[in-house]
């Protein structure tokens, strides 16, 4: 159904803008490059064998994974779409190793880009949902070229941050810092409108996401959390829980923000060299930031993911978040491994006395 009286992404950026007197513009116009760069991953994503964009590169990236044609591609898009604007001074990839030099004599704005491309990866060939993921960052020194250390800020210091999920439909979800909108592009019009304003994740959730793949490498305390979800009624939680795993963090995310759940890719001992699966700076920062503008909780396991101070620009970490009944309690079977034992007792003593299984 068409309607004029939608509200399209300038509009609602516009009247965010309103709110902020000294903002001069090239906030919303870097917002409105990677919209316009998701608009254009959406439409290669859509037409996958069509386009000859499905399966693997001979390449790998810094991470050391193979790079499927869409990571590069998607890549290479999101690079020409807002590297001529001015709003930037530096740009990071999931792609590249280093900062992403910028046109030469080209002018240097106030702004750094970080992000991951094409998130979700192993999903391409198989025609499941895969998304971008994007953060916006003050460049230190405005009108000059970043350095990688003007990227190593917490993510409570981003000023917007969001993805794009290419799914059934294609959504933009964001936050500017006031809540999170999510706009759904309409593929005939070529906008998106927004479709899903102040998206709030509920409190409490009987769901959860954990690849569990990775069972025999889990700490004790998500060992312990899982177990007792799958425990169900006759567990110590009295309740039965339900399950998901879609290995797209974008994906996993969208489904929270729609209808609650818990989150984890937990630091583990599968390899030591790594603190955990997913990025700090272009996967959990700006998922983070999104979560907790939704009212839900973004954690390391043991504590907020936003106030870490980043060592590098690839660095992984442990990420827990969704709903913050569970964050929080997941937390506390981290910072006190003993938490919840004597308190929950005799509930479950009641439970298991009161309740038929
Ligand atoms: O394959 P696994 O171990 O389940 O990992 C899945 C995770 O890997 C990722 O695909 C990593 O992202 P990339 O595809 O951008 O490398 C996440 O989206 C997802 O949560
Ligand atoms: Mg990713
Ligand atoms: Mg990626």
């Amino acid at each position: 159904m068409f309607s004029i009286e939608r509200t399209t992404l300038t509009e609602y950026l516009i009247d965010q803008r309103r709110r902020h007197p000294d903002a001069t513009g090239e906030f919303n116009a870097l917002l409105l490059q990677v919209a316009q760069a998701c608009k254009a991953i959406s439409r290669a994503v859509a037409h996958g064998a069509l386009a000859g964009v499905l399966g693997n590169l001979d390449s790998s990236n810094v991470q050391g994974e193979t790079q499927k044609k869409l990571d590069v591609l998607a890549d290479e898009i999101f690079l020409r779409a807002t590297h001529w604007g001015g709003d930037l001074a530096g740009m990071v990839s999931e792609e590249n190793e280093a900062p992403i030099a910028l046109p030469p004599g080209h002018e240097r704005g106030k702004y750094l880009l970080v992000f991951d491309p094409l998130d979700g990866s192993s999903n391409i060939d198989v025609n499941v949902s895969v998304g971008s993921i994007f953060s916006v960052l003050r460049a230190p020194t405005p009108g000059c070229d970043a350095a990688s250390a003007d990227f190593l800020q917490p993510g409570c210091r981003q000023v917007a941050a969001g993805y794009a999920i290419y799914g059934p439909s294609t959504m933009l979800v964001l936050t500017v810092g006031d809540g999170v909108a999510g706009f759904t592009l309409d593929p005939i019009v070529g906008d998106f409108f927004l479709t899903h304003p102040e998206i709030r994740i509920p409190a409490a959730t009987r769901e959860f996401a954990i690849n569990a793949s990775n069972a025999r490498f889990w700490e004790a305390p998500v060992r312990r959390y899982v177990d007792e979800c799958l425990a169900g009624r006759s567990g110590p939680r009295g309740e039965d829980f339900n399950m998901r795993w879609i290995a797209s963090l974008v994906a996993e995310t969208h489904r929270i923000l729609m209808r609650g759940g818990v989150f984890l890719y937990p630091r583990d001992r599968k390899d030591p060299s790594k603190a955990g699966r997913l990025r700090l700076l272009y996967e959990c920062n700006p998922i983070g930031m999104l979560i907790e503008q939704a009212g839900g909780r973004a954690s390391t396991g043991s504590g907020a993911v936003l106030a870490v101070q980043p060592e590098t620009l690839h660095q992984r970490i442990g990420f827990v978040f969704g709903s913050p009944e569970e964050v929080e309690r997941i937390e506390r079977y981290h910072t006190e491994p003993d938490a919840g034992t004597d308190a929950e007792l005799p509930l479950f003593h009641s439970r298991s006395l009161f309740l038929q299984h």
